[in-house]
């Protein structure tokens, strides 16, 4: 078992360090918010999440999962660090680098005053040439160590998704690493030897590259099953039986994930990480037309959900689900949050049921735009139960789904128009106010 420092206690910190306590590993978790490292040694999770709350608390009540603000602390600690701190994109669509630099900092500071070798592993999703060009030499700066020789150093991106985090800790579909030197390659092919899935060893460059071309791949997915859905809809046929059809080929082998036609991908990582690649594109003369094109439809897919409410002719516009997806209250890039501020923009009396968005807003947690500050003040239109929402709406638009709100929402759809941008039944469209946004 290994004893490991995560730097970074948000979503993939926090999934990580618990994950890793589970299995049996010391963690000591840090963060430069207190309120973060309060939180944790409570036994409490910092971000929401099917399950965290329980391995959080069951990690801290074993002593294998504590936090700190104290970085030199938990590195001498422990044997390795992984970085998982915010890339968030720089006013010009670049990858932000500020998290990353401060924590490899504060860590290269930490290893000059360590005697055992200590390996650092970022997680972080950089592009391709960070860790060469800045990482690698941030520390060596900041420790006055040689890195390879004098510590070690990986690259080991994470595929989680929010909602599905844990799930996919455990089965994550892909893992890939890359590190300089042998020892630290060894360590992350030893700590990875038990994933259900294959496990890849490529060099940091490689690694970096793959997770960009992960997140790129999904959001061209997306892109285009809900341009195949837009088209089929104005044909008069349902899309996602073409896709669902589309995907039992069995000679190109297509995953029907990320390609059921539906709403605008959005949150903290899809739009940030396409345009970040395309960013690195432009730098390095290549150009990415269809990285663009991704984007630009991805906008046009929130305007035709603005359009269909206006041609609903009302103004009281009932949304369930405002998060950027169901099972979190993250409402970074939430295209659903974009929906909600161009309809009120527009004069549109807009009201929100999200339990989660609710939860974290009544909890002084969170809030309406975190991260970029992109989205519009929803506190005001919050409503507590679905009934309350479908009495005070003329126009009903599903976001996200929710269990609980499925058999009300079915019942007022004989009474209102329903915009489902959710899929939430396409049984229901035979009904002539019920409607898809493309199916
Ligand atoms: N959110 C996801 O689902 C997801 C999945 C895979 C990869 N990623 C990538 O992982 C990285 C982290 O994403 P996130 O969503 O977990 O971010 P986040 O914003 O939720 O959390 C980042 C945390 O890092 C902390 N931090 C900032 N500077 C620090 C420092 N110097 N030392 C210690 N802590 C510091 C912040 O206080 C914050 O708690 C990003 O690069 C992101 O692109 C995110
Ligand atoms: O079939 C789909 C699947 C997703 N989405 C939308 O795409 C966005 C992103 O969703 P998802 O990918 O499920 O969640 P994230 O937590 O943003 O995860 C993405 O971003 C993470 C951060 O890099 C990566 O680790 C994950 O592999 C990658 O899927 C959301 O707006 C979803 O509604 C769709 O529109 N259709």
């Amino acid at each position: 078992m290994a004893k490991i420092s995560v730097f970074g206690i948000g979503y993939v910190g926090v999934v990580s360090a618990a994950c890793l306590a589970r299995d049996g590993h010391e963690v000591v978790a840090v963060d430069i918010d207190p309120g973060k490292v309060e939180a944790l040694n409570a036994g409490r999770s910092t971000v929401v999440e099917d399950g965290i709350d329980e391995l959080v608390a069951d990690g801290v009540a074993s002593g294998r999962l504590s936090a700190t603000t104290d970085a030199v602390g938990a590195v001498a600690s422990t044997e390795a660090s992984f970085v998982c701190v915010g890339t968030p994109s720089d006013p010009d669509g670049s990858v932000g680098l500020a998290h990353v630099i401060a924590a490899c900092e504060h860590i290269g500071r930490a290893i000059a005053d360590k005697r055992d070798r200590h390996g650092v592993i970022v997680r972080s999703t950089i592009v391709p040439g960070t860790m060469k060009e800045v990482c690698v030499p941030t520390l060596e700066v900041a420790s006055g160590l040689r890195a390879g020789s004098e510590f070690g150093v990986g690259y080991f991106p994470e595929f989680l998704r929010e909602g599905t985090a844990i799930a996919d800790y455990d089965d994550p579909g892909l893992v890939v690493f890359g590190a300089l030197d042998e020892a630290t390659g060894d360590f992350l092919g030893e700590l990875n030897a038990g994933f259900p899935c294959q496990v890849n060893r490529v060099d940091i460059g490689t690694a970096e590259m793959i997770k960009y071309t992960s997140n790129a791949w999904r959001a061209l997915k997306i892109t285009f099953a809900n341009e195949i859905g837009n088209i089929a809809k104005a044909s008069g046929l349902d899309g996602q039986e073409v896709m669902r059809v589309l995907c039992s080929d069995g000679k190109v082998a297509m995953s029907p994930a990320f390609l059921r036609p539906g709403f605008a991908f959005g949150g903290s990582c899809l739009p940030k990480d396409v345009r970040a690649l395309r960013c690195l594109a432009s730098e390095l003369g290549v150009g990415s037309p269809v990285l663009d094109a991704v984007l630009q439809a991805n906008a046009a897919q929130i305007e035709r959900a603005e359009q269909m409410v206006r041609d609903s002719g009302k103004q009281r516009i009932g949304f369930v689900g405002v998060s950027f997806k169901a099972g979190t209250d993250d409402l970074r890039e939430s295209p659903l949050a974009a929906l909600a501020a161009r309809l009120i923009e527009a004069g549109g009396e807009v009201r929100v049921y999200d339990p989660f968005v609710a939860k974290a807003l009544s909890n002084g947690n969170g809030g309406i735009g975190r991260g970029n500050g992109d989205g519009p003040d929803l506190r005001g239109c919050m409503i507590p139960s679905i009934d309350e929402l479908i009495d005070q709406s003329d126009v009903l638009l599903i976001g996200n789904r929710y269990a609980e709100a499925t058999e009300a929402l079915k019942a007022a759809a004989a009474e209102r128009p329903v915009i489902d941008l959710a899929r939430l039944d396409a049984n229901l469209v035979s009904n002539g106010t019920y409607q898809g946004i493309c199916w």
